[in-house]
């Protein structure tokens, strides 16, 4: 038997996503028409032998999440569980925190995701991979290129590439190490918890010999620095490398991108999904996914990697391309959006654009990766970036938003351009 554990964070984490992380936690926020962490659930169902999937933040119970973990338990027929954290206690201190539920029902082994990770998880392969490598009890990660450069963003190891074992591992280096990165998910089995609990027991002892009783990340336990680095070259920890899609969820700019990347792993996976060109229907141009719940007319075109989310409704003559529109958002007549996310009820009016700058990767630099850029340049200038509407924003008839970031509940009665509407 197999288990499944998504790290999701806390309300500390995901603060690149503001503005659309203050309304619902990222790991919910919809990509290609589902939530984030919907994609690693579905990729475990594929997985017979897996039968709970656990999560496992720092995130108080909200309506949001119970509504998400009983209708994808509904949905997808799987044992869904949310285990709180009482602070964030690392990437290994909440697995440690949570051993007696994780390895309830003697799991032989188990995946653990990074919520915030968009890829075609390879788990069949991986857990294939993993049972061929004969080194007694043995964990085994993801890892895939990236450029030199942006590879420092990144756990960074050095594989021997004979036996593929993980020789050397450093998470973000200040210097090059390697161009081989960690992509965040994990098959591990009970094992771990004893270097974990070996950790955790000299991080106490440290604490009543040093005296720092008030620290306040005393329990924290990193499953990077702390556990994957020490155990590298102990011949106990793998790496399987993917060279399929695969990114970081982490700025509003990367969910577009992860949008486009989700959609077009539809065409394999979900053909249903993507909707296609009618006589009664908009103009399709290459993968949309258009809730059924969303109102779109047919005069409107819409596409490449479009998502139209539920109850949405998409007037007359609107042009849609690159971007992500929210449940319940109206585009009215003729509005045009472009590399943009349209919040949560929020309403384009009539003749209006919409418009951000695409930051993708650059299609000639090999292995490249989305940059997760922050807000603003060294010099203090807002990057340009995809536009962001938060939640209930009125834009009004005939006007431009370029480049810009809209705080939520704004009433908009002007064109902007590079700014963050507070
Ligand atoms: N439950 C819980 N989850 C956490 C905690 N801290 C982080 N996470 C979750 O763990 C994932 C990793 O978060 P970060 O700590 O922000 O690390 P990172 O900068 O994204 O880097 C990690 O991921 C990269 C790949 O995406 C890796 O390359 C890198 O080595 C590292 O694992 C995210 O999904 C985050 O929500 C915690 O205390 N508790």
């Amino acid at each position: 038997m197999l288990k499944a554990v998504i790290l999701i964070g806390g309300p500390q984490k995901g603060t690149r996503f503001r503005p659309l992380s203050l309304e619902l936690p990222k790991p919910l926020f919809p990509v290609a028409g589902f939530p984030i962490i919907y994609h690693h659930i579905e990729a475990c169902i594929q997985i017979p032998d897996i039968k709970e999937v656990i999560l496992i933040g720092a995130y108080q119970p909200s309506e949001a999440l119970n509504r998400f973990i009983s209708s994808t338990q509904r949905e997808l027929n799987i044992s869904l569980r949310y285990l709180q954290e009482y602070t964030t206690l690392g990437t290994a201190g909440g697995l440690y925190h949570f051993r007696d539920q994780i390895l309830a029902g003697k799991p032989e082994a188990f995946f653990v995701f990074n919520g915030d990770t968009c890829c075609d998880f390879p788990l069949t392969e991986m857990w294939n991979f993993h049972q061929q490598v004969h080194s007694g009890e043995h964990f085994t990660m993801l890892a895939t290129e990236a450029t030199r450069k942006q590879s420092l963003q990144y756990g960074c190891l050095v594989e021997n590439e004979d036996s593929h074992e993980v020789l050397h591992y450093v998470e973000k280096p200040q210097t090059f190490v390697s161009t081989t990165i960690n992509c965040g998910l994990y098959l591990l089995t009970p094992e771990i918890f004893t270097h974990i609990g070996a950790v955790f027991l000299q991080n106490q002892a440290d604490i009543f010999n040093g005296g720092d009783y008030i620290n306040p990340v005393r329990d924290c336990i990193r499953l990077e620095q702390d556990i994957l680095s020490p155990l590298a070259g102990s011949k106990k920890l793998f790496v399987y490398k993917t060279n399929r899609f695969w990114s970081q969820i982490k700025s509003a700019g990367s969910a577009i991108y992860a949008n486009r990347l989700y959609l077009s792993l539809y065409h394999t996976t979900h053909p249903e999904r993507l909707a296609t060109a009618n006589d009664n229907g908009p103009t399709i141009i290459g993968d949309v996914f258009i809730h059924p719940s969303a109102r779109v007319d047919p005069t409107a075109t819409l596409g490449p990697n479009v998502t139209i989310g539920a109850g949405a409704t998409v007037g007359p003559g609107v042009r849609v391309r690159e971007s992500l529109v929210l449940e319940g958002a109206t585009l009215q007549d003729h509005c045009c959006i472009l590399h943009s996310i349209i919040g949560w009820n929020s309403s384009v009016g009539a003749w209006s654009r919409v418009e951000g700058t695409a930051n993708d990767p650059n299609p000639n630099n090999k292995h490249a990766k989305i940059d997760s850029n922050t807000l603003f340049s060294e010099e203090g200038k807002l990057n340009p970036s995809i536009t962001i509407l938060g939640r209930n924003v009125v834009i009004p008839s005939e006007v431009i938003v370029l480049n810009s970031i809209v705080l939520p509940h704004k009433d908009l009665r002007y064109s902007i351009k590079n700014q963050i509407l507070l």
